[in-house]
């Protein structure tokens, strides 16, 4: 029942988001931007020196929306103008994040918490920072549910907001290498999308 209503969350949300780009409302998820569904339970054990553990580290999601469900615990913090910020937990309220594969595909704005919405939109869109921080006292469970497109199916700029002054930015590539890339080169702090970037002289 709560991948049902995620799924619908989800495909309003890319409904939104293809309309804030200027596009047709269904052209995210006539991309297949919403094809594909994975759900990642997170438990943080309470741990009595926090600050020698981790509990997700920095980075970016990989995929182009993460809707986040946290518990009352708290730990989540997004990085907005070079500054840690806490998402305080708030009863019924879900985080959604950008993702990598959403600023590729519209190059845009939005500092929300989604992963492949910076490669399709050409860096319109921006995949937020984000990790979590372990504390002493209280276990914490989130749900994390990410949006994909099929592993084969390609990736790239969406053309109708590139032109002559805003070129790609990314070359084309599948959930899948993205995917592989992210995971084979670890969370370093560095962006994998920086892997898809076009060089221009
Ligand atoms: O546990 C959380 O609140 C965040 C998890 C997360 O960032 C992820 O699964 O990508
Ligand atoms: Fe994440």
């Amino acid at each position: 029942e709560y991948s049902r209503q995620v799924i619908e969350l989800g495909s309003c949300l890319l409904k939104l988001t293809s309309e804030a780009l200027g596009l047709d409302p269904n052209h995210l998820l006539d991309m297949g931007c919403g094809a594909g569904l994975a759900v990642l339970g997170h438990y943080y054990p309470p741990c009595p020196q926090p600050e020698l553990t981790i509990g997700a580290p920095d980075h970016t999601d990989y995929d182009f929306i993460t809707i986040l469900l946290q518990d009352h615990v708290g730990g989540f913090k997004i990085l907005y103008q070079n500054q840690w910020i806490d998402v305080h937990p708030k009863q019924g309220a879900l985080i959604v994040n950008a993702g990598d594969l959403l600023q590729a595909c519209i190059s845009l704005y939005l500092k929300l918490n989604i992963v492949a919405i910076l490669l399709v939109t050409n860096d319109k869109f921006v995949s937020s920072r984000h990790k979590v921080v372990a504390n002493k006292v209280d276990p914490r469970v989130s749900v994390a549910s990410f949006f994909m497109t099929e592993t084969l199916q390609v990736i790239e700029p969406i053309k109708e907001l590139l032109s002559k002054d805003n070129p790609a930015k990314y070359r084309g590539t599948t959930a899948k290498e993205y995917v592989d890339y992210f995971r084979a080169k670890g969370i370093d702090g560095t962006s994998a999308l920086l892997h898809f970037k076009i060089q221009i002289n």
